[in-house]
């Protein structure tokens, strides 16, 4: 894996400490249910925030309603102080990308096609252009190819860039969706669970991927169980409880809260565990989501599924 990612003319780098995303009074009903009760959270430049909390507990649906695919019943999300729309093409293209829990890659494109998806937010070559294939077609197919590269490069798959993403080992089928979401050339990045089913080296290297990317400017906010990567990692924690926000600060903070060690963590932080199971409470999830692929099976379909995960 390299440590770079070549610059890019991109809408990205923020300055550090100057605010990305913004959510603020963030409420979200389904029917009778309050998934997310008004939680506020800022993301600054330059920093890793973790969102932690027991299964359930409104991560996904927060995601969710950052990235435009549901529509809070109540407040705001900007970026760079601009209220984002609730569409996620939208969004994408304002400068927030996103990984899924239950991975969605194309499996029967090859690694290198599945990251050129990634891009069309950022070509600007329209369907006359793609219909009658002049020059400046070809120009921005090449410079988009070299991109892609790039990013498999940075994210150690360049090897395997004409492979079926089907045919990748899970892991890689992981650090294949974060190449796919880089190439939107984002300014912040969303990961769901990017190190759900991994063994400890896998994870290891996906905490390094997370590092190279905050220092090529891009801010991240990442969900995740494994409370030895988060706390490794982050600024800044988060933790959301049954909806609320319960706390958040460092992860000393965090890790040494008296409610979050009886609402999630179950005994304190010893900095020691590799994996879920030992950091958080009986219903936290097993090492690899519901209806993730085990390693090197292959997602069913070309389509990328359609649960909100
Ligand atoms: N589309 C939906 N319709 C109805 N209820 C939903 C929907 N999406 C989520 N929920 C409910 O909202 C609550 C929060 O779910 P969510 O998936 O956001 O939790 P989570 O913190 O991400 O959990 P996990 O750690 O298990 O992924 C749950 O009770 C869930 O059943």
């Amino acid at each position: 894996m390299t440590t770079t990612i070549p610059q890019q003319p991109t809408p990205a780098s923020a300055g550090p400490k100057q605010a990305l995303l913004e959510a603020s009074g963030v409420i979200m009903r389904f029917g009778g249910l309050t998934a997310v009760r008004d939680v506020s959270l800022t993301v600054n430049g330059g920093e890793i925030v973790g969102l932690i909390g027991p299964n359930g507990a409104g991560k996904t649906t927060f995601f969710n309603c950052l990235t435009g695919l549901y529509v809070p019943t109540e407040g705001t999300v900007s970026y760079r102080g601009t209220v984002l729309p609730p569409k996620p093409h939208l969004v994408t293209q304002a400068g927030i990308a996103r990984t899924f829990q239950n991975i969605r890659l194309f499996a029967n494109m090859t690694v290198l096609e599945n990251v050129l998806v990634g891009r069309h937010t950022r070509t600007r070559e329209g369907l006359f252009s793609a219909i009658v294939r002049g020059p400046g077609f070809h120009r921005a197919e090449r410079a988009s190819r070299e991109r892609a590269m790039e990013l498999l490069e940075f994210t150690g798959l360049a090897a395997k860039a004409d492979h079926l993403a089907r045919n990748l080992p899970y892991g890689e089928q992981r650090k294949l969706e974060i190449a796919r979401a880089l190439a939107s050339e984002p300014g912040l990045l969303l990961l769901d669970e990017p190190t759900a089913g991994m063994n400890p080296q896998e994870t290891r290297a996906t905490e390094e991927l997370v590092f190279a990317i905050r220092d090529q400017g891009i801010a991240v906010l990442v969900i995740e169980h494994d409370m030895r990567f988060i706390f490794n990692l982050c600024d800044r924690v988060a933790v959301l409880v049954q909806g609320e926000k319960l706390v958040e600060g460092s992860s000393e903070v965090v890790q040494n809260d008296e409610r979050v060690i009886a609402a999630y963590l179950g005994e304190p932080f010893e900095g020691t565990p590799q994996s879920a199971p030992e950091a958080a409470p009986a219903d936290a999830p097993e090492s690899a989501p519901a209806g993730a692929p085990d390693d090197d099976e292959a997602p069913e379909n070309d389509e990328q599924q359609e649960n909100d995960k």
